[in-house]
């Protein structure tokens, strides 16, 4: 009779197949995923290759309705153990909450043409019906349905957090309407609207250039450090800098198109990525399934049939697959409600193994609002309000720490800007402008010397004092002669002695700073918070090269920073991080945010990495251990399938509830206050008007 059931599932599943191949639709191996479509997750499409090879993840919603079926099933099971009369509904319910797990079977058989943990997880629970256990066969289906259903639950949070923590990072961009421009938020920029780029800001779209020219730093996309010139009909590119020039841009894609595109990158690195634990757990699991399946087999003809699907339920595959996701997909969720956007998960594994700390200094370790201190005049000619004026005029639209500070210096004093023509950035020295018919620059000792300024002889004692308190310095220039420096006075985040003093603590590291700035402040600083090495007059391609010597030395880098002059370090570091209100191009290239705009949660990044460590190998521990069991049981204590099944997904229910540990943190604490600093969005805001 049930021979005669198990072959009704199986006729039915083919018969299925057939018609669906027969309607034309693409649904092989999609199976326990969802087969509609999310608007906030597109990566999840019914299309996508991605599905096609790892169908486990979906749709709660989906997974829901089989733990549904399959749970009605299981007390028709019971009642059809009690009177036959209940059997072909049964087997109705049996074969309707098979079917997602056989399309994984037959994908497993006839796609990736391998014998796996699917492959013989299907086999066992086909024979456990055929040998008359309907009740511990549909039991077995549907605790495979309730543990893909958790997943997706867990995925469905981690989205949810990550979307919110996300949406966090406003951005603004000027929009040309009736010849004015607006300031307005990146999602209502609209697919053909027009807006202007100004030297120093970053290209927030996608779009083509209508008019204007513009020297383009392509690096954080191409990799490429020589400025591409971009004039009408160019293509320019979202996260990337105009060095110079001022170009109208007609955009190619709306600005919400944009958001939901990082969104789903973010999503896609962050949540379909496999720890390397899960994915040697699989390929482990993967490689031993032929040899289960012969050992299975080949205990038949001594031991009978039970023995074979005892020992084909030993194998693990199927909760590895379902514990090292939940795992991390619950620290992502912990990590998101702590204020760290995680853009890439891949980053919480090598996180553990950081054993060099590099800092940037200005904006990263000095708090992101330094202040203009004294200005130092050496051309009488000028007063300082008039020195204070030109050099907020040349740093209007950048979103350095110093073109900040200075901005906020002549809007506190309400100084007329006067307009700017013919911009230059030059990234790690400084900007040059024409202001009517003078050429000032503003920006550092390095960028005096390259552009031909001399600098008086008095200027050096000056100089010398200011570094001696510590003060880092900017230089004005009025056709190439010395007008003025301006002492900058930045100021130490205030968390910062309690972080350095917490790495020190907890593991033994190496910390460094790199600094565009000049010796003294650099190494004031750097003993000050004794750190190990320290770097300064750092040009942004030598800061990679510090992190690439230190990883040629064996190091694991995590590069911390704020700047457009830290991208290259950033891509270069095995993991970077940067604070929410940096440059949106810093930003864009980290792998980690820390989106309370300080460094506070650092510690707790990697208190997260090692705990989702330590997590995983007590779920393989919770796995193996029920698997060998299992196996033992088969040979040595005739082990029935009922109690294999029940050990295994014991094994898995224990697994599952380790992974849900870290959850526990989250009713215990309130979620961390977001930005209580002013974004660059918002300073961009402000200093427009
Ligand atoms: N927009 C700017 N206006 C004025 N000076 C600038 C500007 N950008 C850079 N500079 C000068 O060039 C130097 C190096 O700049 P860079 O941005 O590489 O590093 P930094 O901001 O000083 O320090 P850190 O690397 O620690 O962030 C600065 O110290 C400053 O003197
Ligand atoms: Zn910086």
């Amino acid at each position: 009779m049930l021979l005669l059931g198990l072959e009704l599932v199986l006729a039915s599943y083919v018969g299925l197949r057939v018609y669906e191949k027969s309607r034309g639709k693409i649904v092989s191996g999609t199976s326990l995923s969802a087969v509609t479509e999310s608007p906030t997750t597109p990566h999840t499409t019914p299309s996508d290759p991605k599905l096609l090879q790892e169908p486990s993840r979906g749709e709660k919603s989906v997974h829901l309705h089989y733990v549904k079926v399959s749970g009605a099933t299981l007390g028709l099971s019971v009642l059809a153990s009690l009177n036959p009369i209940w059997m072909p509904i049964t087997l109705a319910g049996f074969t309707y909450s098979a079917i997602p797990y056989l399309r994984l079977v037959e994908h497993s058989l006839f796609k990736k043409k391998k014998i796996d943990g699917y492959v013989l997880y299907g086999v066992a629970d086909l024979m456990t019906l055929g040998l008359g256990h309907v009740f511990t066969a549909t039991l077995g289906i549907s605790l495979t349905h309730i543990a893909y259903y958790l997943v997706s639950n867990a995925e469905e949070r981690s989205k949810n957090s990550l979307i919110d923590v996300f949406k966090q990072q406003p951005r603004t961009v000027w929009l040309l309407r009736d010849n004015v421009e607006l300031e307005v938020p990146l999602e209502q920029v609209r697919q053909g609207d027009i807006i202007v780029i100004s030297t120093g800001e970053i290209i927030a779209v996608d779009g083509v250039v209508i008019t204007g020219i513009a020297a383009v730093d392509q690096h954080t996309l191409t990799g490429e450090s020589q400025p591409a010139e971009k004039t009408v009909g160019d293509m320019v590119l979202a996260s990337t800098l105009v060095l110079s020039g001022c170009i109208q841009v007609q955009v190619l894609t709306a600005g919400s198109d944009t958001t939901a595109a990082k969104i789903s990158e973010l999503l896609t690195h962050s949540i379909d990525f496999k720890t390397h634990s899960q994915l040697k757990g699989e390929q482990w699991a993967d490689a031993w399934s032929v040899p289960f399946l012969i050992l299975g087999f080949s205990a038949m003809p001594f031991l009978g049939p039970t023995a074979t699907v005892v020992i084909l339920n030993g194998h693990i595959a199927q909760s590895i697959r379902i514990t090292a996701p939940l795992s991390t997909l619950n620290y992502l969720n912990v990590a998101a409600h702590r204020g760290l956007l995680i853009k890439d998960g891949r980053v919480l594994e090598d996180l553990p193994n950081a054993d060099a700390f590099v800092f940037d200094k200005t904006g990263t370790l000095t708090s992101d609002e330094p202040s203009v201190g004294r200005v130092i005049i050496y051309d009488v000619n000028y007063h300082e309000n008039e020195i204070l004026m030109m050099a907020a005029a040349a740093e209007r639209k950048l979103a350095h720490p110093i073109a900040r500070a200075i901005v906020k210096k002549a809007e506190s004093l309400d100084l007329t800007l006067p307009d700017i023509e013919d911009a230059h950035f030059q990234v790690g020295y400084g900007v040059s402008v024409m202001i009517g018919d003078r050429l000032v620059q503003v920006g550092s000792y390095r960028f005096m010397q390259q552009e031909g300024v001399e600098l008086p002889d008095d200027s050096d004692q000056d100089i010398q004092q200011a570094h001696n308190a510590g003060h880092s310095l900017v230089m004005v220039s009025c056709n190439r002669h010395l007008v003025a420096i301006l002492e900058m006075h930045a100021t130490l985040r205030p968390e910062v002695i309690d972080i350095i003093n917490k790495l020190r603590d907890r593991r033994s590291c190496i910390l460094a700073i790199v600094s565009g700035d000049q010796e003294q402040p650099t190494r004031k600083l750097a003993e000050r918070l004794g750190m190990d090495h320290y770097f300064y007059n750092i040009l942004p391609q030598n800061k990679a090269d510090i992190v690439e010597h230190l990883q040629q030395r064996g190091y694991t880098v995590c590069f911390v920073g704020d700047g457009v002059n830290d991208t290259i370090a950033m891509k270069k570091a095995n993991i970077s991080i940067s604070l929410s209100g940096a440059t949106s191009i810093a930003t864009d290239t980290a792998q980690i945010v820390l989106m309370d705009g300080s460094l506070k949660h650092l510690p707790d990044l990697l208190e997260i990495s090692t705990e989702l460590e330590k997590n995983l190998d007590r779920s393989w521990l919770l796995n193996v251990v029920p698997s060998t069991l299992t196996v033992i049981g088969a040979f040595f204590w005739r082990m029935d399938i009922l109690t294999s099944v029940v050990l295994t997904q014991g094994g898995l229910g224990l697994g599952v509830a380790n992974a849900a540990l870290p959850l526990r943190q989250l009713k215990t604490e309130s979620p961390t206050p977001l930005l209580p600093h002013q974004s660059y969005a918002e300073y961009e805001r402000t200093a427009g008007e």
